[in-house]
């Protein structure tokens, strides 16, 4: 027997599919537990989508076993088809049945009699707070509106797995953070499971307890979002989630010297050419007291002398490119919005050292 508990509503095993001699899918393996949201997060093109098709059951994968409560439905010889997977499924153009009524379409799924029907029914559309929508049909909702419904009708045989393919993408910007928040809501309500793909860092950041960063088929990074954010794999991992700044640089006596002092880089060997990466949030700026600058400290180390090259104003915060004394190169930093420093202005940026991160060149 498997305990409900601790086995995973989904898990995924080594999961390959090739197109055209091309390992679009490569070794991909995840779970998934009640209750829980994990992200597939990439982009475009990276083998997201075909990956849900596997899981769903509407393409075959070419090695690998999938699981739902622990039991088997597909691996490459044994196959349970889609409509018996308990997996419910939401993509962007998965439209209601334009000539069914609100309540026919949610019902449309449900196995059961009448009243059963109905109540669940009445239960769903109370939860995406559409209760009132009943009679209507889809044309006469929002997209928004229609997008709950179509959740709602997901959710209405009880799946155990919700595969969710971009689902909000067609939806005016403004509404999307609402939408994603009530239907995340109704999601853990249910306990289900959920599967989203994604191409948009803060649609997984919003929505993740787990984020999968995907890129050319591999799963290259697995973790909570405020992990994945804080401690990325690579520079690719780092630059997916906000613009970044990088210093270059070569280690020399296990250190490499930047325009902020000796950065030491422990336990990287001698010739060992680095990428020092922090994000523009993360820089900080302080103002040119003729001609120097705030002291150094252990944690921000030696600040540096720039000039501002330019600045834009972008709402919440102010975007500062930065031209650095040291060598000409550029950095960028953002600033709250308060602060719209004009081009030719000496200041000095200081880089924490534990906002950075250091990765070797890929050769
Ligand atoms: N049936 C197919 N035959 C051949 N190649 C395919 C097929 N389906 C997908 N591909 C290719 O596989 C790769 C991955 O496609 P997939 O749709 O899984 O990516 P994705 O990450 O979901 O991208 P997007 O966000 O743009 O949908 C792409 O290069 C695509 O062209």
């Amino acid at each position: 027997m498997t305990d409900p508990v601790t086995t995973p509503r989904l898990e995924i095993r080594n999961i390959t599919r090739v197109f055209e001699g091309r390992e679009v899918v490569s070794d991909v393996s995840l779970t998934v537990m009640p209750g829980q949201v994990t992200c597939l997060l990439g982009p475009s093109g990276c083998g997201k989508s075909t990956t849900l098709r596997i899981i769903a059951g509407v393409d075959m994968q070419d090695t690998g076993e999938i699981y739902v409560d622990g039991n088997l439905v597909c691996d490459t010889q044994f196959r349970v088809p889609p409509e018996r997977r308990s997996i419910g499924l939401m993509f962007q153009d998965f439209a209601l049945f334009p000539h069914l009524s609100v309540e026919d379409n949610v019902a449309f799924g449900i196995k059961g009699d009448k009243s059963n029907k109905r109540a669940r029914v009445r239960e769903l559309l109370e939860k995406v707070d559409l209760l009132r929508a009943i009679d209507k049909y889809p044309h006469e909702l929002s997209g928004g509106e229609q997008q709950r419904i179509a959740l709602a009708r997901a959710l209405a045989p009880r799946p155990s797995i919700m595969l969710m393919d971009e689902p909000f993408s067609g939806l005016d910007e403004r509404l999307k953070d609402d939408i994603r928040d009530s239907t995340l809501d109704v999601l853990k309500a249910e306990n289900t499971a959920v599967l989203l793909v994604t191409h948009e860092p803060h649609e997984a950041m919003r929505m993740a307890d787990e984020i999968a960063l995907m890129r050319d088929g591999k799963i290259v990074q697995q973790g909570a979002p405020y992990n994945i954010y804080n401690a990325p794999v690579d520079r690719q991992a780092a630059a997916f989630f906000s613009d970044i700044n990088v210093i270059r640089g070569t280690v020399r006596n296990m250190a490499v010297t930047t325009a902020f002092g000796e950065f030491l880089c422990p336990p990287r060997p001698d010739g060992t050419e680095v990428e020092i990466v922090i994000r523009p949030q993360h820089l900080r700026i302080d103002f040119d007291r003729d001609g120097r600058g705030p002291n150094p400290t252990p944690q921000d180390g030696a600040p540096a002398r720039a000039i501002v090259e330019r600045a834009r104003f972008m709402g919440r915060e102010s975007l500062v490119e930065f031209r650095m004394d040291f060598d000409g190169s550029m950095l960028k930093a953002t600033v709250p919005s308060v602060f719209l420093p004009k081009t030719g202005t000496p200041m000095w940026l200081m880089m924490r050292r534990d906002r950075c991160f250091v990765f070797p060149v890929a050769s």
